[in-house]
């Protein structure tokens, strides 16, 4: 077994490891560790010993088969935990495993259904607002669109009013969150910093709103006895399985605050991406307006036309493989291990990227290109399982993933049933690495209203 020292891997800056290279470019980093060090390379990122791990098979056993033997990587909670306490995303334990089966049935498929009534509605009502000629950056309206529907299907919200309290702290929080994400060297968010001084208030502000809509639908519920069909309403009411409590006002926000988060701006960019690779794309454009006027015949779709809305499916997972929103997954091993072939030491943050894997030639032919027909049936069940994995897996795996990719397909769907998009700017967009990948400017379209 190779020593700790002697593991593959970049040696980088005595004090701050890889970071400055991380910091720089972090997918280019990835990118270089693959190629130079193969499917696990060692690094450290300051003084934590880090690695990536790049093997479908790998992954799978660290995500789902020796699960146990790990804990969610740190990253994740140091910048979201002051934002989402201990909510499901960064909660660890019996008391995560308590919240996921509080939790799974919101997301049950009688609830998704409910749930499309929002989706479709807040589509139409974007797209009645669009003129032909109009020119629109997609990445914008997809951010809102999403957040706007995480509003009324989470917390039952319309836009406008405190819909409206809850965007601006988001935004803004989401800015100050950008700025630590970027910062040179990561800064703690007890540090006593303007950026950390303006974030602590905007969340204060975000947890009186919160509070105030956790308390006027508790007296809605008691009052009327009805429960309303929303996540934040059905949380309220829900009880532990095994001592019949209900949710703590601190854990109703923790949560409804994680699934807000959690919920719009992933599927945000993956149907941002999605539009920026049809709009290189118009012939695959096209194939998606075939798919749903035939589907649909001009109707509006419901959950039921999904299974038939395959290109659609098809064109989503493939944007997904190319800018998957979450673009990298970590865990910690508490003690050493070993994965594959690899030794693991104690206390390694282990990462594994979904952009760098869902690009690998051994797994995909011409992985750099826009292929949406490379998913058939045969070809997704001949692929290694953890060769695609934009929701993760595991026990661990997204639990908003089904929403995901109702949304994704109805969104998708009811837009090219009504517009056709061209991208303004034919060149290659930047990307952004952030806490998910976004697009790194405007996804800038010219609107074509279809007759
Ligand atoms: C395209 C859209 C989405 C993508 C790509 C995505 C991706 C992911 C990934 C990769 C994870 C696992 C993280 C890890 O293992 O460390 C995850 C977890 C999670 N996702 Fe999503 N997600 C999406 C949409 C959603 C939606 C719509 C919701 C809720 C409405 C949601 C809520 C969550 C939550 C709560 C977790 C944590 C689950 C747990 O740890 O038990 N996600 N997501």
């Amino acid at each position: 077994m190779a020593t700790v020292e002697r593991l593959p891997g970049p040696r980088g800056n005595w004090l701050l490891g890889s970071l400055p290279a991380i910091r720089q470019d972090m997918l280019g980093f990835f990118e270089t560790c693959q190629r130079e060090y193969g499917d696990a390379a060692y690094f450290r990122v300051g003084q934590r010993r880090s690695m990536l791990l790049s093997h479908p098979d790998d992954i799978e056993q660290v995500l789902v088969t020796d699960n146990k033997k790990f804990i969610k990587n740190f990253a994740l909670s140091f910048f979201l935990r002051p934002l989402l306490g201990n909510g499901l995303l960064i909660n660890e334990g019996q008391d995560w495993l308590r919240q996921r089966r509080l939790i799974q049935p919101t997301f049950a498929r009688p609830r998704l259904e409910h749930y499309s009534q929002a989706m479709v509605d807040l589509t139409q009502r974007m797209l009645s607002t669009w003129q032909n000629g109009d020119e629109r950056d997609l990445a914008r309206e997809m951010m809102q669109l999403t957040m706007a529907i995480a509003g009324k299907t989470l917390l039952g919200v319309d836009v406008g009013g405190r819909y409206q309290q809850v965007v601006e702290c988001l935004e803004s929080v989401m800015r100050d969150f950008l700025a630590r994400f970027r910062s040179p060297l990561p800064i703690p968010y007890w540090f006593p910093t303007f950026g950390n001084w303006r974030l602590k208030r905007t969340i204060r502000r975000l947890d009186a709103v919160l509070q105030q809509m956790i308390d006027e639908r508790r007296t809605a519920i008691e009052g009327q006895g009805e429960i309303p069909g929303d996540f934040l309403s059905l949380l309220i009411t829900a009880r532990d399985e095994t001592d019949g409590k209900p949710l703590s006002n601190q854990q109703l926000r923790d949560e409804v605050m994680t699934m807000f988060l959690a919920g719009h701006e992933t599927t945000a960019n993956a149907l941002s991406w999605t539009w920026y690779l049809l709009g290189q794309h118009p012939e695959e454009q096209q194939r998606v307006r075939q798919e749903v006027d035939n589907v649909l015949a001009g109707r509006v779709p419901t959950p039921a036309d999904v299974p038939r809305l395959m290109h659609c499916e098809r064109v989503i997972k493939e944007a997904m493989r190319l800018y998957p929103p979450a673009y990298v997954v970590g865990r910690r091993c508490e003690e050493d291990c070993t994965i594959g072939e690899h030794f693991i030491p104690a206390m390694t943050n282990v990462l594994m990227c979904q952009w760098l894997v869902h690009r690998d030639e051994r797994w995909f032919d011409e992985p750099a290109e826009f292929i949406p027909n490379r998913w058939t049936s045969e070809f997704s069940h001949s692929l290694p399982k953890y060769a695609y994995f934009p929701f993760g897996g595991g026990p661990r795996a997204c639990i908003g993933n089904h929403f995901a990719m109702l949304e994704g397909v109805l969104v998708l769907a009811l837009m090219a049933q009504r517009v056709e998009l061209e991208l303004i700017d034919r060149e290659p967009l930047p990307i952004m690495p952030a806490i998910t990948l976004r697009p790194g400017k405007p996804v800038d379209m010219r609107v074509q209203l279809r007759a």
